[in-house]
């Protein structure tokens, strides 16, 4: 699927994904209970909340990982919340990318063929592929550990790492769960600029979930969640 995102229409275009009034439990825990995002091509928007309050799971519902029991995710044309499982992992495969707390970097492969990896699976030929990775280590500073394995790297560059690996198809939408999460304060924030600079840049847009104030300071808006309910937007505190 490919969305229509130039960066000019950024303030007043339809958002590329938007997530209303979700709804989801766990058994007797409701973890969202009414919560609504979106985020427009090229936009870096935060999910802020105390330890439970319910990113995370905002964030599953977005990417299409979790089916919330009541609400809607468009993205285009789509409600993804209605889309069969195997086009969502479909479209989760092409369209979007990821990056976690901990990297979760296959420990096997080194440094490029991590980064490498989302376009070998996409079926695309190993030199193509090679050169679409050597672009993005660059961009993420990674290029000098290439032939390194993720147990040879520090936190910092396994993160960027994973940056790289989750842009390397071109995502349309990033999710960035604590990304930061793991790293001391300086390699973190040299993720985050890198991290912004390239959404910045793009017509990517990133959903970005963090407890962190000083992270959350790196998007253009912050949505914040309590008890499963978002609460309001407001530009994020610099
Ligand atoms: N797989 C699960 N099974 C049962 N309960 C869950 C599950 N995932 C989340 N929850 C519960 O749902 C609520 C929201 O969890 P979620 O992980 O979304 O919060 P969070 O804001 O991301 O928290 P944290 O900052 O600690 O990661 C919590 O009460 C949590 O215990």
């Amino acid at each position: 699927m490919t969305l229509d995102a130039s960066p000019d229409h950024r303030e007043d275009a339809e958002p590329v994904l938007a997530g209303s009034d979700l709804h989801l439990s766990f058994g007797p825990t409701p973890a969202l209970r009414g919560a609504s995002l979106s985020v427009g091509a090229g936009e870096t928007v935060a999910v802020t909340g105390s330890s439970g309050s319910g990113k995370s799971t905002l964030l599953h519902c977005l990417a299409g990982i979790l089916m919330p029991e009541s609400g809607q995710v468009r993205y285009g044309d789509h409600d993804i919340t209605a889309l069969p499982d195997k086009q969502r992992s479909a479209l989760r495969r092409t369209d979007f990318g990821f990056v976690f707390q901990f990297g979760q970097l296959v420990p096997e492969l080194t440094v490029d063929e991590n980064v490498a990896l989302p376009l070998r699976l996409a079926g695309v030929g190993h030199k193509e592929a090679r050169r679409r990775a050597a672009h993005w280590m660059e961009r993420l500073e990674v290029t000098g550990i290439a032939d390194h394995r993720p147990g040879e790297i520090s936190g910092g560059q396994g993160q960027r790492t994973a940056v790289a690996r989750a842009l390397v198809a071109d995502p349309v939408v990033v999710f960035a769960d604590e990304p930061t999460g793991a790293l001391d304060s300086l390699a973190g924030e040299q993720v985050m600029t890198l991290l912004s600079d390239v959404a910045e840049e793009s017509t990517t847009a990133v959903v970005l979930v963090t407890h962190e104030p000083r992270v959350a300071a790196y998007a253009d808006r912050e949505v914040v969640i309590r008890d499963g309910s978002t609460q309001r937007e407001q530009e994020p505190v610099r």
